[in-house]
């Protein structure tokens, strides 16, 4: 039985249409997100998840029960056993961090029945620990730091034990390195709580680190779900290849197994032969052999290395290089795709 399971969900605001026939699973105890662009129907999935839209056709299931068929059946969202972490954490300003953490524990809220008093102060007592916010337990949500509203956002989602956790672009307020750091950090609390939980976001870096399945939404559609191996090394379209992490498209003309193009012939995994289009990664491409000639026209220094961007023809090909061995722009320099690419017939 999965935690939850989406089909087919269709969504409009008015009549616009904005998810096109989504399925989505997500297995117990496992981290799923949901990646796509901005305006590409992640909140509104989410939404509807949370049973704060109703779809127009398609089902919700979470746990072992429907809470949404587009008809009769419709769970409101406090039945629904769903903890929300939203982006900002929209804590109870006039609570404190126990207060906030304890909050659903008074209502009939999550997946578990209203405990008594004793039970209620050792569940909070409990996620305070495990979020590491024990000593702020009485500070107020305005005396906290956006790294700590966040993980008291996520204790209070998990307090009432919830068959699902919602995290809605949960790092999205916060500066690089925070985010960086408390990624680990949620990964590490769901994990200890057993949480199931699924993610919305438009941070590739982000899904791609926390979750062990990414779904990529565009246009209201799921373009592909996997892992986040299979959906970077093997893409199953154009749109997915280019969306996640860097890369070239390059016309080629294939002859089965390899494709002639700009970049010279290329080993590819597709068995199509005439045009097809070649996905190539800045870490494919080596700038220290030889190969054909281009000119450098752009340097990204990163710091630990850089993206060198390198005119061919009229293809402007990535690379990745060590910040050590940076060409200089304007340098004439040799193209080498190691390995084989992805094509697209
Ligand atoms: N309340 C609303 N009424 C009408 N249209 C809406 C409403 N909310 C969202 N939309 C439209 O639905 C589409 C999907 O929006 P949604 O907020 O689900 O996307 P998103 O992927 O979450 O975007 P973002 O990352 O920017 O939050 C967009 O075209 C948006 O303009």
């Amino acid at each position: 039985m999965s935690a939850v399971e989406v089909r087919n969900l269709v969504a409009a605001y008015d009549t616009a249409p904005v998810l096109h026939g989504v399925s989505l699973t997500v297995e117990p105890g496992a981290v799923a997100a949901v990646l796509g662009p901005s305006g590409s129907g992640k909140s509104t999935l989410l939404r509807v998840l949370a049973g704060l839209h109703r779809p127009v056709s398609g089902s919700v299931t979470i746990g072992d029960r429907l809470v949404d068929d587009a008809a009769a059946t419709f769970v409101p969202p406090e039945r629904r056993g769903i903890g929300l972490v939203p982006q900002t954490g929209a804590l109870f300003p006039h609570l404190t961090v126990a207060g906030n953490v304890g909050f659903g524990l008074r209502d009939s809220g999550g997946g578990a029945s209203r405990p008594d008093r004793a039970a209620r102060r050792q569940r909070v007592a409990d996620l305070l620990e495990l979020t590491g916010l024990a000593e702020l337990a009485r500070r107020m949500p305005h005396q906290l730091s956006g790294g700590q509203r966040q993980r008291v956002a996520l204790a209070r989602a998990l307090a009432p034990d919830p068959h699902l956790v919602l995290l809605d672009e949960p790092f999205t307020a916060l500066d690089a390195g925070l985010r960086v750091s408390l990624r680990a950090e949620v990964l590490r609390i769901l994990r200890a709580a057993g949480a199931t939980a699924l993610l919305v976001t438009h941070d590739q870096a982000e899904a791609m680190s926390m979750a062990s399945t990414v779904a990529l939404i565009r246009d209201g559609r799921i373009e592909q779900a996997g892992t986040p191996v299979e959906v970077y090394a093997a893409p199953a379209t154009p749109w997915v290849g280019t969306f996640l992490g860097e890369s070239t498209l390059v016309p080629a003309t294939s002859d089965g197994s390899t494709a002639t193009c700009a970049l010279g012939i290329l080993r590819h995994d597709a068995a199509a032969a005439g045009p097809v289009r070649l996905l190539v990664r800045p870490e494919q491409v080596a700038l220290d052999g030889s190969g054909v000639t281009g000119t450098v026209v752009a340097v990204d220094f990163q710091g630990h290395d850089a993206l060198v961007t390198v005119q061919v023809s009229d293809i402007p090909v990535r690379a990745r290089v060590p910040a050590t061995a940076l060409p200089a722009v304007g340098a004439e320099v040799a193209v080498a795709v190691r390995g084989e690419v992805r094509a697209f017939a």
